[in-house]
């Protein structure tokens, strides 16, 4: 063979690895996104690395004064624009953990963690249910779905909006579900127009838990239910420990949490704004299966996802900063493995209220 064929030959063969990378393993692994398509949600391709920068340095340091506690949902709305795509396009649309089943997929687990919501808040035909932090519609979907009830979701980031809406068409059900950009700790609904609400893992943002819990209320009709999965510390967690503090705080820097708390403090910020607790449970408690296995197994997956952001970032097909935010994600599933080995950490503490009736008025 003489060098030109050579070269032909080698350049066809290079084309196809990279068309293989790009197109067949860079898609996402619930169909939908694929590496070609990571955007960085509203942020314009040149201010990507500096944005991601500002989080870094802002999430970096303890969210301990009213001041700095003020700009999280800002903050928090920077960050999802920096990872919405990846989240899609490397979990799905439901972004939260679910215990591993035996036997069932990750898509099966992810409904059944999703559809328990539906019971426990005893959602129907005909209520109106909230979604507090409703990310790309992954859990509003399953639940519209399951119930028959129709549901409001809202998330501060306005890319996520636009995304959900367009899944919430796809799915055939943008007339079961409503999708509005917003701030959990001020909601523009009116006092008592839900008949039900839940969120997941979403409530983990807000600086100060009462805040939200007390808007949550306030929308709530009386007798309505909210179940929240929260994510905690739990009592394993030693303050005292570097390691437990080193995961601890590698979990709120990656994931633009304030400052986790503690699974004992849930419960009485439920009551102290008025809600009854009717139950509360750590759902990631054996018998339930390990959440954090979806993260181990990927380490391949990340390993070509990382050398997927980086061609690409190479070929200008995805913005300088992808590389970095892709690295951090990849920190944060570190620390979170971690914070589910040692049982330190949850993500999945679940806890259901209900609105009293009030006596007065029935
Ligand atoms: C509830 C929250 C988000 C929870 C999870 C959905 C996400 C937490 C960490 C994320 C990921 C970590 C590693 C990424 C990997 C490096 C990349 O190649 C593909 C995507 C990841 C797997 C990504 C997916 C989503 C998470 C698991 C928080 C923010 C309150
Ligand atoms: C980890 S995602 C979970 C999304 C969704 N519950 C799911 O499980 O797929 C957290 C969500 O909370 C939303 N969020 C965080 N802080 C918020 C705030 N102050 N107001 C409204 N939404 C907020 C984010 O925009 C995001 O949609």
């Amino acid at each position: 063979m003489d060098t030109a064929a050579l070269l032909a030959t080698a350049a066809v063969f290079a084309a196809g690895v990279l068309y293989w990378f790009i197109w067949v393993m860079g898609s996402a692994e619930v169909k939908g996104k694929r590496a070609v398509d990571l955007k960085m949600g509203s942020i314009t391709k040149d201010k990507v690395q500096d944005k991601y920068k500002q989080y870094w340095s802002f999430f970096r340091r303890p969210k301990d004064t009213v001041e700095s506690s003020e700009k999280v949902p800002a903050f928090v709305d920077t960050f999802y624009n920096l990872v919405t795509d990846i989240y899609e396009w490397g979990w799905g649309q439901s972004f939260h953990f679910s215990p591993s089943v035996p036997n069932r997929s990750h898509r099966d687990a992810t409904r059944i963690h999703e559809e328990r919501v539906v019971d426990l808040i005893e959602a129907r035909p005909g209520h109106r249910i909230l979604d507090v932090g409703c990310g790309v519609g992954g859990p509003m979907r399953a639940i519209a779905a399951r119930s028959g009830s129709t549901v409001v979701g809202i998330t501060i980031n306005e890319y996520q909006v636009s995304r959900a809406r367009s899944h919430n068409r796809k799915a055939g059900l943008d007339g079961a579900c409503e999708v509005v950009c917003g701030n959990f700790l001020q909601m523009s609904f009116e006092d008592c127009s839900f008949d039900g609400a839940y969120s997941i893992e979403a409530t983990c943002h807000a600086p100060r838990l009462e805040d939200v819990y007390a808007e949550i209320y306030r929308v709530l009709k009386p007798g309505g239910f909210y179940v929240s999965y929260e994510w905690v510390t739990t009592g394993l967690f030693r303050a005292d420990d570097p390691k437990h503090v080193e995961t601890i705080q590698g979990i709120e820097r990656g994931d633009a949490l304030p400052g986790l708390r503690a699974q004992d403090q849930i419960a009485g910020v439920a009551r102290k704004v008025g809600f009854e607790v009717v139950e509360e449970r750590d759902l990631a408690l054996p018998p339930a299966g390990p959440w954090w296995t979806r993260l181990k197994m990927g380490r391949l997956a990340y390993w070509r996802n990382h050398v997927l952001v980086s061609v690409m970032t190479l070929l200008r097909l995805a913005p300088k900063g992808v590389v970095e935010v892709h690295e951090m994600l990849y920190e944060t599933a570190r620390h979170l493995t971690n914070g589910g080995e040692t049982g330190i950490f949850t993500p999945m503490h679940m806890i259901l209220c209900r609105k009293p009736i009030d006596k007065a008025s029935s």
